[in-house]
């Protein structure tokens, strides 16, 4: 079946822009450059239906164990929760203890911003480390860089993730330890690289003037494992609460959001929490058809299931929000990278997409070369700002003009005949012509949202970050997998330990740990230095 060209979809109505643009939460959303009808949109409304949909959110809300394989809900709209609504978890209202623990971040806040709270040496607090990985690192990272504007002046928040010691060898190389204060971000307190590095931090406090008796002003933690965050040195009172109903990369909203409420303040940090309730709000009450989270799901149904997308892109066109590609890449991959059912039946249809993309314009003059003339289908969100918080000469607008331009390109494309008609009137011979068009035919008909907002503002971003956590999960529903475990992270952490073990102790006993696969074998011998193979 021929598909209707975009193109022809918009001179048949001249209304379709309005009729494809929704706002929600201060989030605008354009879109009518999609591969789609009216009738389109009802077909997979009626989807969602089937799926009883509804049910799933009020599940959500309600505090139930949709979390099944672990058990548990996922309640990270708890954390934003900013009406008088219990949320009950076991008989219990969760309520009172988020907002405890909001208070005591406010208090904790304060305290280093006014600089009442100080180093071994009496200095104020100038930098700010946060220790973490996966999503107690990529939220708050996300939003401190997106929030930059807010940041206070005489704090500087940095972050370390990776287990590669040349993270945070560069990042301790420029700090000084006397106004140093370490974060340690852990859900579990048991991730290795997170440890790891803590060890690091604590090894280089004490090396440069810090003690044991100091330690406590310097080291924080935020973990729903208080018990080994003492073990590891931090006092009881500098750990601030993380409960098992919130998942990892729904965590930005809880303490996890420290470095971002240090860095903004706590009047910052609360407006992040209300931009995203009002999503939240948003999402709960509103009609399928009006739901801006259901409605951006349901597109990315569509093209998963329906035309065989395999990947999805994050283009913001906004240099504040750069870190969005890499928070929703965890946040959905980690989320709908998913292979059975709830009742642990595979699947036969795909599930999550892979998540791509990088900050416009850079990417146009990389990527998009595929999106334009590749033969794969890849769906693009185009996310910006109407107004900047950098008002330099005319970038905004030249800015704004390259994003909407790829979007018009990606739609409406150029033909065989526009493409010839234009070398013949740039002075080509007909027969130059007809050689080079071809290579300069771009189909078009490429699907494409436009997500607006005023400005960054703390409730802009907490609304927009909040609208993607709500349409993975409506993918999730769709799909009938669990959102909110990641078991396949598992496996590769067995492994690392066992190949770990070879790498690092004595011949003697690393004879009996178990065999290697050939290939692996082979490349432990050469971290060991004991290759014979060439
Ligand atoms: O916060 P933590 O317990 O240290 O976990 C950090 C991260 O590691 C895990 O491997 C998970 O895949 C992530 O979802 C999690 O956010």
């Amino acid at each position: 079946m021929k598909k209707t060209h975009m193109r022809e979809l918009f001179a048949a109505n001249p209304n379709r822009f309005r009729e494809f643009f929704i706002e929600a939460a201060g989030i605008k959303l354009d879109f009518s450059k999609n591969l789609i009808t009216a009738k389109t949109m009802k077909l997979l409304a009626d989807l969602a239906e089937e799926r009883r949909l509804t049910d799933a959110v009020n599940e959500m809300f309600r505090g139930e164990q949709i979390n099944r394989s672990e058990q548990r809900p996922a309640l990270h709209i708890a954390l934003r929760n900013a009406s008088e609504r219990p949320i009950y978890v076991d008989g219990q209202d969760v309520m009172p203890e988020v907002r405890a623990t909001l208070e005591k971040m406010e208090l904790f806040t304060w305290k280093i911003r006014s600089t009442q709270w100080r180093g071994f040496s009496n200095l104020p607090f100038t930098d700010i480390v946060s220790i973490g990985i996966g999503g107690s690192f990529l939220g708050p990272k996300l939003v401190s860089a997106a929030l930059k504007p807010y940041w206070n002046d005489t704090l500087n928040c940095h972050y370390v993730a990776n287990i590669d010691g040349t993270h945070i060898t560069e990042v301790l190389k420029h700090l000084d330890p006397e106004t140093t204060l370490f974060l340690i971000q852990s859900k579990s307190f048991g991730t290795q690289e997170t440890l790891e590095n803590a060890k690091v931090a604590r090894h280089w406090f004490m090396q440069n003037g810090g003690s044991e008796d100091t330690i406590g002003k310097h080291f924080v933690a935020i973990t729903a494992n208080v018990p080994s965050a003492i073990e590891f040195g931090i006092a009881e009172d500098n750990i601030f609460p993380m409960w098992d109903w919130v998942g990892g990369r729904y965590s930005l909203w809880s303490a996890i959001g420290l470095p971002t409420a240090l860095a903004i303040g706590m009047d910052g940090f609360r407006a992040l929490l209300s931009g995203a309730y009002a999503m939240d709000e948003h999402f709960r009450t509103a009609p399928i058809d009006q739901n801006l989270p259901i409605i951006l799901a349901l597109l990315g149904v569509w093209y998963s299931n329906f035309m065989d997308a395999d990947s999805y892109a994050i283009l913001p066109y906004d240099h504040y929000l750069r870190g969005l590609p890499a928070h929703l890449q965890q946040l959905d991959m980690e989320s709908n990278g998913k292979r059975v059912t709830h009742n642990g039946d595979e699947v036969d249809y795909q599930t999550g997409p892979i998540i791509w993309g990088g900050a416009g314009a850079n990417g146009q003059h990389a990527y998009h070369q595929l999106l334009h003339q590749g033969t794969r289908l890849a769906p693009a969100d185009f996310i910006i700002p109407l107004h900047t918080h950098n008002p330099v000469a005319n970038h905004h607008a030249i800015l704004f003009a390259n994003c909407l331009s790829q979007t018009q390109a990606l739609m409406q494309g150029k033909t065989l005949s526009e493409a010839k008609q234009e070398l013949i009137a740039a002075g080509m011979s007909a027969r130059e012509a007809d050689a080079l068009a071809p290579h300069k035919v771009i189909p078009g008909n490429k699907p494409s949202n436009t997500v607006l907002f005023e400005r960054a503002t703390p409730r802009t971003i907490g609304a927009l970050i909040a609208m993607y956590e709500h349409k993975v999960f409506v993918q999730g529903a769709l799909w009938d997998i669990n959102s909110f475990d990641q078991w396949g992270v598992e496996l590769g952490k067995q492994l690392g330990n066992e190949i770990l073990r070879k790498l690092v102790s004595a011949p003697a006993r690393e004879q009996s740990s178990p065999t290697l696969d050939a290939s692996t074998q082979g490349l432990v011998d050469l971290y060991l230095g004991r290759d014979k193979h060439f």
